[in-house]
């Protein structure tokens, strides 16, 4: 069994009867869909938020009731995946392009766990290029003014076309060198109009399931 597979798995065991759970989005979080759809069957007693149009459909197809913001009040738990996690359990998430789902559902649960193997832990975050989510609409000028914060933005495409969101807007990935300060970039680059989200989760998640090498690890705050 893969690393992946090993922490989300391991994830599951957080899930109670009766809970609200934001569901991440992203290859870790489909194996932890799947054991959830397992334990589901077998009656545990749980609704779950999508963060994404593809686990929205997977959880579906597994049988995971849903619920949506229009119906409850609280979100007990959300287990989530990432690109890069720092020592600070700051987060660089975005990879799959889900990013403000992502984070209206994950800073919205009463606690966030987050599921990977070991690769995706780092001593400072920004290896990965940085998602940014922004508005089709002057892009182009949303880039340049990104690129004078040090870094090289390139618009996301996906098989030969522009990628765009579940939200209908494109994606910047933007190679920094590295991130030594998160939340400030986070807020100047939030602060720029065409701007919608970052990849950024600066101290939002509770809990890290890590596997290495077939070994489960927790990195708690
Ligand atoms: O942030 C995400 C999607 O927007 C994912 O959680 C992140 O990209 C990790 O993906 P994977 O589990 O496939 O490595």
């Amino acid at each position: 069994m893969e690393d992946k597979q090993i922490a989300a798995e391991a994830s599951v065991k957080y899930i109670r009867d009766g809970m609200i759970v934001g569901l991440g989005s992203g290859s870790t979080v489909n194996y932890m869909l799947r054991k959830l759809g397992e334990r589901v069957q077998q009656g545990l007693q749980i609704k779950g938020i999508p963060t994404s149009v593809k686990t929205e459909k997977l959880a579906k197809e597994l049988g995971i009731p849903l619920t949506d913001f229009s119906k409850i009040q609280q979100i007990d738990l959300a287990i989530d995946g990432a690109d890069e996690v720092d020592s600070s359990l700051n987060l660089l998430k975005g990879g799959g392009g889900s990013l403000v789902r992502e984070k209206i559902v994950d800073q919205a649960a009463d606690e966030l766990i987050i599921i990977a193997d070991s690769s995706k832990v780092k001593s400072v975050l920004g290896n990965f290029p940085l998602p940014v989510e922004v508005v089709p609409f002057g892009y182009e000028k949303t880039m340049e003014y990104i690129a004078a914060f040090g870094c090289t933005p390139e618009l996301r495409e996906k098989d030969g076309r522009v990628f765009i969101s579940d939200n209908g807007n494109y994606i910047l990935d933007c190679k920094f060198d590295l991130i030594e300060n998160p939340v400030t970039l986070h807020e100047q680059l939030k602060s720029l109009t065409g701007v919608v989200e970052t990849g950024l989760f600066p101290e939002m998640a509770s809990k890290v399931i890590l596997a290495r090498e077939g070994k489960v690890e927790i990195l708690s705050k």
